[in-house]
């Protein structure tokens, strides 16, 4: 795992009480707008340590804005982000990336004209020494059921592989928090199946903490601890999903049921 900055412990609280928390990751109004659009709404929000938690929402909710956020891919108009404890908003993202913070974005970033081997050593070049970048390369890929395709590109490999090897690619950073931008599209029901149980496996016996956006509720169902709905930039509610599917307002504004 990327080591926490020691230094930090004495602030690492960061919840109104001044306990000790373990959450990994808070936003405190947290607030984006392109223009005269409100993407992300003054949010705050809360992610523990080794939850898998899913964001859901419509389409143009702000589930990607708000992400964006998180890795520093976009700068907040307003508000902080902490993780870990400490105030990282300031921070740019190869900074947030060494202090533990991983994204598998949407679109495919696989180096067509890489192996899986070469694009593996992008990430793991960061992490590990030369000498055991073979070993750890093939202990990834064993995890990830593609030892098989080790020389393969991209093109040779299915929809379902390539995305296990983007998020073996996300796990070589060895994050305590990975976000995913909608994981198993695309992916037949087997291949979904795969994945989830991958990320539980990973958040079991790795204690990673995931943020999920995902469109498949039955996906959410499988994986997610809490379900945080976003509507027009604002949580609009969260809680397990039981909870969540069942609310007649969460029915409307994301499963499109009559108003
Ligand atoms: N770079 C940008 N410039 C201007 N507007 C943007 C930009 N990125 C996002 N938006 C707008 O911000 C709002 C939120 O978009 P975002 O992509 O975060 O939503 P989303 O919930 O991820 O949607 P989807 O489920 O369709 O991916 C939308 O109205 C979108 O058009």
């Amino acid at each position: 795992m990327a080591a926490s900055d020691p230094t930090v412990k004495t602030t690492r609280a960061v919840d109104e009480t001044g306990e000790r928390s373990s959450r990994i990751l808070q936003t405190r109004d947290l607030h984006k707008e392109f223009g005269g659009l409100t993407a992300t709404d003054t949010v705050d929000f809360a992610v523990e340590e080794g939850e898998l938690r899913c964001l859901i929402g419509p389409n143009g909710a702000g589930k990607s804005t708000f992400l964006n956020l998180i890795t520093g891919q976009l700068e907040p108009t307003a508000g902080s982000i902490y993780y870990d404890g400490i105030d990282i908003t300031p921070l740019p993202s190869h900074e947030r990336v060494d202090r533990g913070i991983s994204m598998k974005f949407q679109v495919p970033t696989l180096y067509e004209d890489l192996t899986a081997r070469q694009n593996l050593r992008i990430p793991l070049q960061r992490i590990v020494d030369a000498d055991e970048f073979e070993t750890r390369t093939r202990e990834l890929l064993a995890q990830f059921d593609l030892l098989a395709e080790i020389d393969e590109t991209p093109a040779a490999l299915s929809h379902g592989q390539q995305q296990r090897l983007e998020i073996a690619m996300a796990m070589a950073l060895e994050p305590t928090l990975m976000l995913l931008d909608e994981p198993v599209a695309g992916l037949s029901v087997e291949e979904t199946a795969e994945v989830a149980e991958l990320l539980r496996t990973i958040q079991a016996e790795e204690g990673v903490a995931f943020i999920v956006i995902e469109h498949d509720i039955d996906f959410v169902e499988t994986i997610a601890d809490r379900v945080t709905v976003l509507d027009q930039g604002s949580i609009f509610t969260e809680g397990t999903i039981e909870k969540v599917k069942t609310d007649p307002a969460v029915r409307r504004i994301y499963l499109g049921e009559e108003r």
